[in-house]
């Protein structure tokens, strides 16, 4: 691992200096668009101003004979759409390291989009020697171009070897910004015998004792993803960048969606990918704060202006510890707030 002084220190020559912080931006939603469809392409420009981020997927549902086109596609897209005045992000997910196309990828990246590509998405992350990888190659590149805004890195979680390495992955480099779980990938890597994207499964439960009147027992579906999510959270948390739900790919099953990426939101997540246009308005519903809890938190702030001491609200005792949750509620409507006249108007900001 790097020394302190030198984790921050640019990896190459006229590198711009990489972050110290994140930037403060609102990501409900990484809403994905296959950039070799002119089609759908098309509508981007209609459908941004409804999203968080924009990305561009040049991975797994992209065919192999049409990763030139998604590349070229996502170009063209840069530059037609202009994000930055949208306040939208622009991601793309690049094809994973052992593959032939990530290298041409980043390259063709950074020069012709390196100042307008706001993330990174790099599948299939085992351990932080990728992001060591990508990082430099991103430096050396960005030092070429002229590039002076760090592109950021975000890894998706979905091997077995990533999942036990997620801790030095999240700590790897500063241009990380957050990780994923990719609950496909993952399924299949730890031979999970389902064939679902996201989501429980009805065969994963608990079931209570026999009874012994023979009467029908009541069992109860688990969450399969629980003890990763949980993992990834943590080391997210620690390493003081974002954990994400990845993709629910059950397109007409909007309930089950919404419940998973509820279960993220309350875990600590901070968005969830949209693969339909659908899934957009469900994960902007989810990932913005209630608007009944924020209201509370904000009681909870102004009971106790130092954030010390003890009071009681509603039957509630409220502390130290309830006034940190209060404030990471009101600290996240009020960026949403600042981004979303629709929130604003519903948190009273
Ligand atoms: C495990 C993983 O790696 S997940 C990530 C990889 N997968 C993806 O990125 C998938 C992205 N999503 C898609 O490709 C599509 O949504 C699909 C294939 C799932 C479904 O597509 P369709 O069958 O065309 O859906 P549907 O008919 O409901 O689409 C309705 C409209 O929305 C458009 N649309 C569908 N998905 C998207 C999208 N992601 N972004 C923008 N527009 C979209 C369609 O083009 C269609 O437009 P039209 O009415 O003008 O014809
Ligand atoms: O890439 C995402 C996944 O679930 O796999
Ligand atoms: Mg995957």
């Amino acid at each position: 691992m790097k020394t302190a002084r030198g984790f921050f220190k640019p990896l190459a020559i006229g590198a711009p200096a990489p972050w110290r912080e994140l930037p403060a931006r609102v990501e409900r939603m990484i809403h994905f668009v296959p950039p070799h469809l002119e089609k759908v392409r098309a509508k981007v420009g209609e459908i941004a101003p409804t999203v968080d981020v924009i990305l561009a997927n040049l991975e797994d549902a992209i065919p192999a004979d049409a990763k030139g086109a998604a590349l070229a596609g996502t170009i063209a897209l840069s530059r037609e759409v202009d994000f930055a005045a949208l306040g939208v992000g622009l991601w793309v997910r690049i094809n994973c390291l052992n593959s032939p196309w990530h290298l041409d990828e980043v390259a063709t990246l950074v020069e012709k989009a390196g100042d307008r590509i706001d993330v990174i998405m790099v599948p299939k992350v085992e351990g932080p020697w990728d992001i060591f990888y990508i990082d430099q190659l991103l430096a050396s590149l960005e030092a070429k171009h002229g590039v002076t805004r760090p592109i950021l890195l975000h890894a998706i979680l979905e091997t077995a070897e990533g999942v036990m390495n997620v801790e030095q992955i999240a700590g790897a480099s500063p241009r990380m910004q957050g990780i994923s779980l990719g609950p496909a990938d993952l399924a299949a890597s730890r031979a999970m015998k389902t064939t679902r994207v996201g989501g429980g499964h009805p065969g994963y439960r608990v079931i209570e004792d026999p009874h012994a009147d023979g009467s029908p027992r009541v069992s109860v579906q688990q969450d399969l993803w629980h003890y990763t999510f949980a993992k990834m959270v943590d080391a997210c948390a620690a390493h003081g960048i974002k954990p994400f739900y990845g993709p629910f790919g059950a397109i007409d099953d909007p309930v089950a969606c919404e419940q998973q990426f509820r279960n993220a939101f309350l875990m600590g997540c901070a968005g969830a990918w949209s693969l339909h246009p659908s899934q957009i308005a469900i994960a902007k519903q989810v990932f913005s704060p209630d608007p009944t809890e924020v209201a509370f938190a904000k009681r909870i702030l102004e009971a106790m202006p130092d954030g010390s001491g003890v009071a009681m609200i509603d039957g509630k005792m409220q502390d130290d510890a309830t006034w940190k949750q209060a404030k990471v509620m009101v600290d996240c409507a009020r960026q949403i707030a600042a981004k979303d006249a629709e929130y604003a108007a519903l948190y009273g900001f």
